[in-house]
């Protein structure tokens, strides 16, 4: 067996008196896609600014390729290869896709300009996004704005992509081109993390599923076990299998 790629250890987070991330454990193999889901406020972007350095937590440990990182700051983790969306995409819309990816590569992966241009070049590749390398990111329409976002993420050359709700706003038509593209970097040997309220979405490529409700981990696993689980039902509530799985 290879040692995970991501170790949570009784992990914790409060805020003042509240407990937002309660004792929460778990492992995560390298080249998996792990989906979190649950309802408002359990927890989920929490969770992931842990992961991603951008919170402390309270408590417990996280461990990235065996190394203890639970107290770096969240540029030092993007540098040792944590990378991370955000849930409101927020590219420079003046620049073009590939100078938002150059500025990204070299910010978070302190890298040179070739590597970073050979990087973003690939990484516009994966994302589908090679033939908008020119446009104004302000330009783009929503999914291709989605696409830069997960790209940003990725120019860095990060082993471990953190994704925080990018398939919120799509349209049923535009979220299985996403889901396509989230595939291919998974093929690409990335391991990923999707924290997402479009369950089908992150369905379609989860390996593992994990189901948060009040900071606390409700259920892990199969993804099609966890989503028929009765406690994991009850949290999306009264809904039928077929509304819970969205
Ligand atoms: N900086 C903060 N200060 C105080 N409370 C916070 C802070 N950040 C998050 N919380 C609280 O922590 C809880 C969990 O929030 P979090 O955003 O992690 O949930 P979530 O599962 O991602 O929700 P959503 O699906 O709505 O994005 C919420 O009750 C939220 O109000």
């Amino acid at each position: 067996m290879t040692a995970p790629i991501l170790e949570v250890e009784h992990l914790g987070r409060s805020f003042g008196k509240v407990s937002v991330i309660e004792d929460l454990s778990f492992d995560l193999a390298a080249g998996q896609t792990l989906g979190i889901v649950g309802p408002n406020g359990a927890g989920k972007s929490t969770l992931l600014n842990l992961v991603g350095g951008v919170l402390a937590p309270s408590s417990g440990r996280i461990r990235f390729e065996g190394q203890d990182v639970t107290r770096l700051r969240a540029e030092v983790r993007a540098r040792r290869g944590i990378g991370r969306s955000f849930q409101v995409p927020r590219p420079f819309g003046g620049l073009t896709v590939l100078e938002n990816l150059l500025v990204a590569a070299r910010f978070a992966g302190g890298r040179t300009t070739p590597e970073a241009g050979e990087r973003a070049l690939q990484v516009l590749e994966t994302t589908g996004l090679l033939s908008q390398a020119n446009a104004p990111a302000g330009s783009l329409r929503l999914l291709d704005r989605k696409r830069l976002e997960l790209a940003r993420g990725l120019a860095s050359g990060p082993r471990l992509l953190l994704l925080d709700e990018i398939a919120g706003g799509l349209t049923e038509h535009e979220v299985p081109a996403l889901v396509e593209t989230v595939r291919e970097v998974k093929e690409s040997g990335v391991t990923v993390v999707w924290i997402e309220h479009v369950v089908h979405a992150v369905l379609a490529v989860a390996d593992q599923m994990m189901c948060l409700t009040y900071g606390r981990m409700l259920a892990l696993g199969e993804p099609q076990a966890v989503m028929n689980d009765p406690e994991v039902r009850r949290v999306y509530l009264g809904s039928t299998p077929e509304e819970a799985l969205g």
